[in-house]
């Protein structure tokens, strides 16, 4: 698959593995590698990782893109005969499975993506400005074609006119942006069908081998339709349109059922025509790229994962606020509720990616493992320790906003939460005892995702006198702003300069955009890109899953079936009363109560 441009390739360097390096070396002195690869940096990264894992193989960068694997012993006993000028040849049975290996023929492969529900808002809002995102990166392979599909009626050029109208340019990649945007449009195409029609699929399935043109093609169908048409298009995807000379892979999105048994089902219903190395279920948190900076924040710096557990932290809170109702969305909303959309999904995926154990490597199978293992020793939750709330009406500056059962979609006796504020338990030698606080709420007074860390008291504090009775004052918070204005900053105490001895909270900050100039990409982006390129690790495997939805099923079903009536708050606010008693319940104030800033 080519991929050329410096943000996505791994164009000039490549690498092997210590011992690798050093038996292939010496086995062939002359040939110091590595001439241009136009594999992309992150498959080759994996190729790396899995052959070492697997056998200690080491993996060689080869002319115009090729990958081979070098066992390391083979090497220096016995060089590869066709090794000429430092190229090894193509070993495609020793490359992974499903790593997108490539030969001089491979670089003629095409990737197709089907966005299936094209007509709809997540498909316009995101999916198609992030595949031109990636384009105009270079990101996307040479030969790619790009189809729409859903039942509305409608040819290329209105498929074209409507995607241009939510493409964007970056702020810093603006030259040739406009010129870019006709190359990509040009480059898509629509196709109306029904969902459960595999003749449909068939005629797409034609269409998608007229633009492949002979190549060995990949295809990737993203679903971005409503859950209960999953299934079928499935089906008839795999039985008339999957690629019968490359991968078929298929992106799925949330909601994956509404509770432990309705999503087993949808898996078991999935697997009738997919392996589970072809489902990508998105969850596109995971691709943000402070929930992705995650891991290297802790498992870089010496200075936080020692401190990262029960010794040193009280209680860790994820927020997740929008300071807009469900406007418009309110029929698919008021069937799930907040704690399904919000909190089931997105927060608990950051939890376990915070909370997990050191993983064996930064392979997919190895994170997913142990976010599996974190869920797994999860408390499932307990309705006294979940506070509910639904927004209602609010007028302010003239304004009125509505309620969230104004909207003619939901029913006026609707009890379906807007707002919920749980207290979790991780049952393990790491983190017993210390509450994981989640607050997640539609129509609140900000829009803002962050996780805040709340450190322990420092012991026999020598300025305790300093911080008066409110000692929490003096702890130290560690808070990562997801968004918006990304930021990491950690408050820390320190004098105030001056001949006396009074004390300040000040923040050590790395504000994102002081930072850096580049702007952040979306994480439908980079979720789009693995998903192409075959890595992993920032899908949900089907085990965790269900170990997610075990631990909220039980709550589900007892607010659904003691119809639990949620504390009503106003549009605008800052959500119910009832999560600060929550949180006071296991001695914890909201860090989001303040104003402190990144800056
Ligand atoms: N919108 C968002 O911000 C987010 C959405 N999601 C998920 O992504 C998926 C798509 O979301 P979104 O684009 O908002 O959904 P839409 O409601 O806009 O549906 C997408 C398309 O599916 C078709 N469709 C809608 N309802 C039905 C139906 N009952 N039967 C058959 N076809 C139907 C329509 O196309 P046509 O009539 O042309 O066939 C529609 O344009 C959903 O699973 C959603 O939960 C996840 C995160 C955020
Ligand atoms: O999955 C969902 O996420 C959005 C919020 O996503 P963000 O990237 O804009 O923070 C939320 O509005 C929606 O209800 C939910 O389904």
């Amino acid at each position: 698959m080519a991929v050329s441009s410096p943000n996505c390739s791994f164009s000039s360097r490549c690498f092997l593995n210590a011992s690798a390096r050093s038996n292939y070396q010496q086995a062939t002195p002359s040939s110091v590698l590595l001439p241009q690869s136009s594999f992309s940096k992150r498959a080759l990264k994996r190729v790396a990782r899995e052959s070492r894992k697997k056998s200690n193989q080491g993996v060689v960068c080869v002319q115009d893109g090729a990958v081979a694997t070098a066992v390391t012993s083979s090497v220096k006993e016995s060089p590869p005969k066709s090794l000429k000028d430092g190229i090894l040849p193509v070993i495609p049975s020793q490359l992974h499975e499903d790593v997108p290996a490539f030969s001089p023929a491979d670089k003629e492969s095409s990737v197709s993506i089907t966005v299936v529900g094209a007509s709809g808002d997540l498909a316009k809002k995101k999916i198609f400005p992030a595949l031109f995102a990636l384009y105009y990166e270079d990101c996307l392979p040479k030969h790619f074609t790009i189809f729409g599909y859903a039942r509305s009626k409608m040819t290329d050029a209105e498929l074209r006119n409507m995607v241009s109208k939510t493409l964007t340019c970056r702020i810093d990649k603006r030259e040739n942006c406009s010129d870019k945007m006709e190359q990509f449009l040009q480059r898509c195409f629509y196709h109306s069908g029904q969902y459960d029609s595999e003749e449909n699929f068939a005629e797409l399935d034609r269409k998608l081998k007229q633009h492949e043109a002979g190549r060995s093609s990949n295809r990737l169908f993203y679903l971005s339709i409503p859950p209960n048409i999953f299934i079928n298009v499935v089906k008839s995807a795999s039985l008339s349109a999957s690629s019968s000379s490359g991968w078929t892979r298929v992106i799925v999105e949330k909601p994956f059922g509404r509770d432990s048994e309705s999503s087993a089902a949808l898996t078991r219903s999935l697997k009738q025509y997919l392996t589970e190395d072809q489902i990508f279920r998105i969850d596109h948190y995971l691709g943000k790229e402070l929930v992705e900076n995650l891991s290297v924040l802790r498992f870089s710096n010496l200075v936080f994962e020692p401190l990262w557990s029960r010794q040193y932290i009280r209680n860790v809170q994820l927020i997740f606020s929008e300071d807009f109702g469900t406007e418009g969305r309110g029929g698919y909303f008021d069937n799930y509720g907040i704690i399904r959309d919000i909190m089931q999904n997105h927060l608990l995926q950051i939890l376990a990616l915070f909370a997990m154990e050191t993983p064996v490597s930064l392979d997919a199978e190895d994170i997913r493992n142990e976010k599996v293992k974190v869920l797994r020793s999860m408390r499932p939750l307990q309705l006294e320790n979940v506070v509910v709330g639904q927004y209602k009406s609010h007028t302010k500056g003239g304004v009125t906003y509505p309620g969230y059962i104004d909207d003619k979609t939901v029913p006026s006796d609707s009890v379906t939460p807007t707002f919920a504020a749980a207290a979790l338990f991780i049952d393990n030698a790491r983190w017993d005892g210390v509450p994981f606080l989640m607050k997640a709420g539609k129509a609140l007074h900000n829009k803002r995702a962050e996780i805040r860390v709340q450190f322990r008291h420092v012991p026999g504090n020598l300025y305790k006198r300093s911080f008066g009775t409110d000692l929490d004052r003096a702890t130290n918070e560690l808070v990562i702003r997801v968004q918006p204005d990304e930021a990491i900053y950690l408050k820390i105490n320190n004098k105030v300069p001056g001949l006396g001895m009074r004390l300040d909270r000040s923040n050590l900050n790395l504000h994102y955009a002081a930072r850096y100039s580049k702007e952040i990409p979306d994480a439908y982006e980079r979720l789009l890109l693995d998903a192409i390129e075959g890595e992993r690790r920032l899908f949900i495997r089907s085990d965790e899953l269900d170990a997610a939805w075990d631990l909220f099923t039980p709550l589900l079903k007892e607010l659904e079936e003691k119809k639990i009536a949620p504390e009503l708050y106003p549009y605008g606010s800052r959500g119910p009363v009832g999560a600060h008693y929550l949180a006071a319940k296991y001695n914890v104030r909201w860090g989001d109560l303040g104003s402190d800033q990144a800056h």
